[in-house]
């Protein structure tokens, strides 16, 4: 049986990040890859340099077109830019009923730029959190979504995946990749299973741009695959971490590049 995956993103011209990432990895994972854009980003290795927000009709108009056609086995939600496509993006996750909802709290790209109005972090947390099965925010993501400091070692990171797990969403995996270390170690928790602590190899490469989307994806193109979202979740990081094994071998920009989608398949 085809799985079909959709990505509710914004765009990346280098490839590394956003939709043209999450397509990479739902290929590279056996998906098949579907898009709604809720941005248009002029952005590179280097950062961004301008962002065009879809209007939330327009957005509301690709969701209602692909959705009254296709089944959607599983969703990446990435960037949503601001409050209206937020609200939007929330009813069609009701209105479809749809299956497997991976959110990726994205707020603000590596390079320092906001993706996310400041004001719309709020509908993030009451619309969107709630309707999510799982929510991957990085440490700065989490420590804005509970109006608190960024968690500094993996005690705090327990305590803080409590407090998002409140928030609503039936799942958090927590990502320490903002932490220093020998190791990158991610927290999986949920309410109806046991913590988990996903540790793997701190990859040594500045080529870490798209990470986050790729985990993500990763997840979304493995669940319908696979028996429980813990299995998905741990595939995604062993996939994750191969594709940064493999980022030096890219040239792509000057700045923080991508990571190795197809060399990372390979790998398996
Ligand atoms: N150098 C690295 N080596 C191995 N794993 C890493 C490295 N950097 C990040 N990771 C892993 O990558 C995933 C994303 O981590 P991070 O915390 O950097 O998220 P992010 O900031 O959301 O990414 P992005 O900036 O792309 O949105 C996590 O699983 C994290 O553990
Ligand atoms: C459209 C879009 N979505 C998400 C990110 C975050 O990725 P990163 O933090 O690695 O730049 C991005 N840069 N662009």
């Amino acid at each position: 049986m085809s799985h079909n995956i959709l990505s509710i993103a914004g765009t990346d011209p280098s490839g590394g990040a956003g939709i043209q990432a999450d397509l990479k990895a739902f290929s590279a994972l056996g998906g098949y890859g579907m898009t709604v854009v809720t941005a248009l980003v002029a952005q590179t290795t280097t950062g961004v340099s301008e962002v065009h927000d879809v209007p939330a009709a327009f957005v509301r108009s690709q969701l209602d077109t692909l959705l009254t056609d296709v089944r959607v086995d599983a969703v990446k939600i990435g960037m949503l830019s601001n409050t209206e496509v937020i609200e939007v993006v929330a009813a069609a996750i009701d209105a479809y009923d749809l299956p497997n909802v991976v959110v990726d709290p994205v707020m603000v790209a590596k390079s320092g730029d906001r993706l996310l109005a400041a004001d719309a972090v709020e509908a993030l947390r009451t619309e969107l959190l709630p309707r999510a099965d799982l929510i991957t925010p990085n440490l700065p993501e989490a420590a804005d979504l509970l109006g608190e400091a960024e968690a500094a070692d993996e005690a705090q990171m327990r305590s803080q995946a409590e407090r998002l797990l409140a928030l609503g969403p039936r799942r958090v995996l927590l990502k320490g990749g903002h932490l220093s270390g020998a190791t990158s170690t991610d927290l999986l928790l949920s309410a109806d299973a046991p913590a988990e602590v996903l540790t793997a190899e701190r990859v040594s490469t500045t080529n870490t741009h798209g990470t986050g989307c790729t985990l993500s994806s990763a997840v979304a193109a493995l669940r319908p695959q696979r028996p429980t979202w813990s299995q998905a979740v741990r595939e995604a990081k062993d996939y994750l971490t191969e594709a940064l094994r493999h980022a030096d071998e890219l040239e792509v920009g000057k700045g923080k590049g991508p990571v190795h989608h197809f060399h990372a398949w390979w790998g398996r």
